[in-house]
């Protein structure tokens, strides 16, 4: 028996309205439709206050949504239980350790066996190269490398959704260009849906399967580009014709949106 691919993300007619007494109302989202399968890594590029994060923070549950439906289909109780964040600034406790900054959800979730888990983030922490740095303090690591230890603390439950808000963004171009290699080879090698917040055009071209493009406030999706490169990917590949013509597509996107909302 056939059955069609269900997606695990089902964002129907979102709608987002930030209310408060004092000030009027931000309408920060409109009208977002978008269904994310199953291991598939989408990218979300658009103008800054466009609503990227609050799409990224309604799928989460950390902002309710006012308008519209979300769905998910992860086979958790809880949705929000198969999903890990990873946040634009690592946000690392300086007095822990960094082995117990990747423990650290764990601890606050009271939970048994500690041993299995401290063998998890061990190996996690040696898959992303800081093998030799667990008994260290976050002041001690460079932005990368503490942007490493929250990417490690977002995959200690091993959730089959990743989110990612700008993960990169405070890091220079040489280590967010190894940072993009290094999540490629994580996703290649677990096939997690990844849903990716990013400035960068051609982080998102590099990653993706797919780029949603944003329109500024209030956000919606006015374009949907399939990235058809080949996998696995490298760095070579933003030198080609090709990835040239994709960040072009979707520069021109943004640029014309652009146009639009301030002509
Ligand atoms: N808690 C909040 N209360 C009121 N307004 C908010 C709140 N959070 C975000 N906003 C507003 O909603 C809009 C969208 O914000 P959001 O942070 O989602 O945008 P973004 O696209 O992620 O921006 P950036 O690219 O600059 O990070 C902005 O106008 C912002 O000021």
């Amino acid at each position: 028996m056939t059955s069609a691919k269900q997606p695990i993300i089902e964002i129907d007619r979102v709608d987002k309205r930030y209310r408060s007494r004092k000030a009027e109302s931000v309408h920060a989202l409109r009208d977002v439709s978008l269904s994310i399968e199953d291991g598939e890594f989408v990218s979300i590029v658009g103008p800054s206050g466009c609503g990227k994060s609050t799409l990224l923070k309604i799928i989460n549950g950390l902002e309710r949504h006012s308008g519209g439906v979300l769905r998910f289909r992860t086979g958790a109780e809880d949705p929000r239980q198969a999903m890990g964040m990873v946040f634009q600034q690592p946000l690392l406790l300086p007095w822990r350790t960094i082995l117990d900054n990747v423990l650290l959800p764990r601890d606050l979730g009271g939970r048994r066996g500690r041993d299995a888990d401290v063998e998890r983030a061990k190996t996690l922490l040696r898959t992303l190269r800081l093998g030799d740095f667990m008994d260290r303090h976050p002041k001690e690591l460079s932005g990368g490398m503490q942007q490493r230890v929250g990417i490690a603390r977002a995959l200690m439950h091993d959730p089959p959704i990743l989110l990612m808000d700008e993960p990169f963004g405070a890091l220079d171009a040489m280590t967010r260009d190894q940072m993009s290699l290094e999540l490629l080879q994580i996703w290649e090698r677990d096939r997690k849906t990844v849903v990716f917040v990013t400035h960068s055009i051609s982080e998102a071209v590099l990653l993706s399967d797919r780029v949603v493009v944003m329109s500024s406030r209030p956000g919606r999706i006015v374009s949907v580009v399939e990235v058809g490169l080949p996998r696995p990917r490298s760095l070579a590949d933003i030198n080609t014709e090709r990835f040239g013509d994709y960040v072009r597509e979707i520069r021109d996107t943004l640029d014309s949106e652009h146009e639009l909302t301030t002509t």
